[in-house]
């Protein structure tokens, strides 16, 4: 114990004394610097190793849409073999026989093949960089649709000073299931008129306001009713609260095409869409550690129905919502059509000279009149794609997978599609 006169002393002596540091200033400094060069050269081995990983992964694309990346990056759980040996199966496959989208590719530069070669190249490296120009793309296709079918009847309408209106039923998706088949059929109809070009109001431009989104509809007369389809609209979440604010008793129009086709199909447009590019289905569908399918991969979120019908239906009642077979669409066009028509209300207008069977084409195509002469029309190359082979393990995999999902949407809707 110390005494008072000994505690002050200590007291002075430990307030006097200055605090020993723990280094020296110039050895702190040192510390300090080495410290920071410890990191810089730590980070610079983290980023190198991560550019390595990368390359050693040559396919793995730079707008990866949701790839299973958890077996990429964790070394010892390896791909599992079912996987490898579909991945394997898929690559010899391609390079035996040249890929759909290299075939695609090569007939458009040949249709388009205006400037020269190089030109055309740098025209596509462009677009490998900039997704925005894949829009821009899907735009100037859609116009030429527009163009192709715009008839004179369109422009009479526009001499007649009808008025443009907010659209009385509207194509929701699904994406690649027979969303533009289905509408460029209802275009011919006398009572229908269309917006060719996919509005994305309800997913992307609705801070644009109401006023916007009808200036863009196409003009119409009493008693003929304005439709526009945007796929996207199916799965974004906001969308059925906002149409149905627009107008409640608003019909919508819904294909729904097998699940797994409209995947591969959902796939066969991307590459399309980056022509040049190596993919391969099986990495974008099944998760290489688990050997399971790819949940991450949008286009098997788009075909999982009944998460987007289950939203709809929060705002909408199921008899307001029409299901086109997207499938049947395709092979009987004329008796899907028909339900459509009956479900908008129109008058019976479609017969066998008006869809039909076009063998060259190896789709349904229509026939309209236009001033007194039967016009026919096709849709695009850009629709009815050779589909890339996918290996039947895969292709299991993902019938699999839907089952279950398309159990519930089948009780959601009340109605059965042969998806097996
Ligand atoms: N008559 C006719 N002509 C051409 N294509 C037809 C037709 N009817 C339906 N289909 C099928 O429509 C599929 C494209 O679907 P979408 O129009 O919904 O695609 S998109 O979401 O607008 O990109 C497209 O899918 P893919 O064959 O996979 O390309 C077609 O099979």
């Amino acid at each position: 114990m110390l005494d008072a006169h000994q505690q002050t002393q200590f007291m002075s002596k430990a307030e006097t004394t200055p605090r020993r540091s723990p280094c020296s200033r110039t050895r702190c400094v040192y510390n300090i610097r080495t410290l920071q060069a410890s990191i810089v050269i730590a980070c610079a081995i983290v980023f190198a190793l991560c550019v390595w990983m990368f390359k050693i992964k040559d396919s793995t694309p730079s707008f990866s849409l949701s790839l299973p990346m958890d077996g990429i990056f964790s070394s010892p759980n390896r791909p599992s073999e079912d996987f490898v040996r579909a991945r394997k199966w898929e690559e010899s496959w391609a390079s035996k026989t040249a890929p759909s989208h290299e075939r695609i590719s090569k007939t458009r530069r040949h249709k388009s093949s205006k400037g020269s070669k190089k030109s055309l190249l740098v025209r596509d490296d462009k677009r490998f960089k900039n997704r925005k120009d894949e829009s821009s793309e899907k735009f100037a296709e859609q116009e030429k649709i527009t163009k192709s079918l715009m008839t004179k009847d369109d422009t009479s309408r526009i001499e007649q000073g009808r008025s443009k209106k907010f659209p009385g039923a509207i194509i929701i998706g699904a994406r690649k299931a027979g969303t533009r088949a289905l509408l460029e059929y209802l275009n011919i109809h006398p009572q229908v008129v269309v917006s060719h070009k996919e509005m994305h109001f309800f997913d992307l431009y609705y801070q644009k306001g109401m006023e916007w989104y009808r200036s863009k509809m196409p003009l119409s007369g009493p008693g003929q009713l304005t439709m526009e389809k945007t796929p996207k609209y199916l799965i974004t979440e906001r969308a059925p609260a906002m149409i149905h604010s627009m107008n409640s008793s608003v019909r919508l129009v819904l294909t729904l095409r097998h699940p797994v086709n409209r995947v591969i199909s959902d796939f066969a447009q991307m590459l399309d869409n980056h022509l040049g590019e190596t993919f391969n289905f099986t990495r974008f569908a099944i998760n290489p550690k688990s050997g399971t399918v790819n949940t991450k991969y949008q286009a098997i979120y788009v075909s999982t129905y009944h998460i987007h019908v289950a939203r709809w239906l929060e705002f909408f009642p199921l008899k307001q919502i029409h299901i086109v077979d997207g499938d049947r669409l395709i092979s009987e066009p004329l008796d899907e059509i028909r339900k459509v028509e009956t479900f908008l209300g129109l008058s019976p207008f479609y017969t066998e000279d008006v869809i039909y069977f076009n063998a060259t084409r190896g789709f349904y195509c229509m026939r309209h009149e236009v001033g007194g002469v039967n016009v026919p029309s096709c849709l695009g190359d850009s629709k009815g794609r050779d589909h890339p082979r996918v290996n039947s393990w895969v292709r299991d995999k993902l019938t699999e997978y839907f089952y279950p999902h398309n159990e519930k949407l089948f009780r959601m809707i009340n109605r059965r599609f042969d998806w097996s």
